[in-house]
């Protein structure tokens, strides 16, 4: 690490006041008490798994209108109407980010997106703190992630515990060896190897492939980040890697889910 902060440390000190502040207004027992008339998880994994088993490719769809290293991807932001035309498309789970002041997203947009349509949802969000997790499950996600370049190990394993106590799917996300050392100390089964480094933005997807050796087969690797072209993905098909999780490719498109569609033959 070096000593200017860069973008990820950013977002965590705010996260660390953002959570301070609803502590202050919604206690994890009222979470609980909201997650009672939630639906149950839909079940992320199960539906990865079953296109992994399949060879075929299992698609994460992201809603997201703004990125600190973009700025705003998509003006006419419509999360329901998205939603519907990636499920229409053959989308297999949907990506809601709902972190405000760096994403432009909203806890509403995965609340409104998870009534209208039928798909697993994980929620994108910077979790450090187990409040995050029962918020997680009030607002419906089906699943959560954690970055290991935003977590301690026993933080890591604490987060992760609770998720799995509220049967909610875990994405573990990594970027280097050594984050993968550590996500693999974690029971879940869903590894993403994030091809953007989060500290200088640049996306290669020859991360995914020099991680990728090191996975055990029992786990399903996502390949997140950076996903274009037919070739991109083709790439990741040719070496095995059947679940992937894109955003911007999609949301500059006029139909976020006629893209998907192209870019994976669906
Ligand atoms: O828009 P892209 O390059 O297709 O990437 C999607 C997704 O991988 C990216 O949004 C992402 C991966 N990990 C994250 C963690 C936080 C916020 C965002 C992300």
């Amino acid at each position: 690490m070096t000593d200017t902060p860069d973008i990820l440390q950013r977002i965590l000190a705010k996260k660390v006041e953002e959570v301070a502040n609803r502590k202050q207004r919604m206690s994890i027992s009222d979470l609980e008490d909201i997650a009672q008339g939630v639906e149950r998880p839909r079940g992320f994994y199960k539906a990865l798994q079953a296109k992994v088993n399949a060879k075929k490719p299992g698609v994460i769809a992201e809603i997201k209108k703004a990125s600190p290293s973009k700025g705003i991807i998509r003006e006419n932001f419509q999360p329901i109407t998205i939603g519907l035309d990636y499920a229409m498309n053959g989308a297999t789970c949907l990506s809601i980010l709902t972190d405000k002041e760096f994403f432009q997203g909203a806890e509403a947009n995965l609340q409104m997106v998870r009534e209208r349509c039928p798909l697993p949802i994980i929620r994108k969000d910077f979790m450090i703190d187990p409040y995050q997790i029962y918020e997680s499950r009030a607002l419906g996600a089906d699943c959560i992630l954690l970055i290991v370049a935003a977590l301690g190990d026993a933080q890591m394993h604490e987060l992760s515990d609770t998720a799995t106590k509220l049967d909610m799917d875990v994405l573990v996300e990594v970027h280097n060896a050594d984050e993968l050392q550590r996500a693999l100390t974690l029971d879940t089964k869903l590894i993403g190897i994030n091809n953007r480094n989060l500290r200088s933005f640049e996306t290669t997807l020859q991360t995914t492939l020099d991680l990728k050796s090191a996975i055990p087969a029992e786990r399903i690797i996502i390949t997140e980040s950076g996903i274009h072209s037919q070739d991109d993905v083709q790439l990741m098909l040719d070496n095995d890697i059947y679940a992937f999780l894109v955003g911007e490719s999609f949301m500059r498109a006029e139909s976020p889910g006629q893209k998907m569609r192209e870019l994976f033959a669906l």
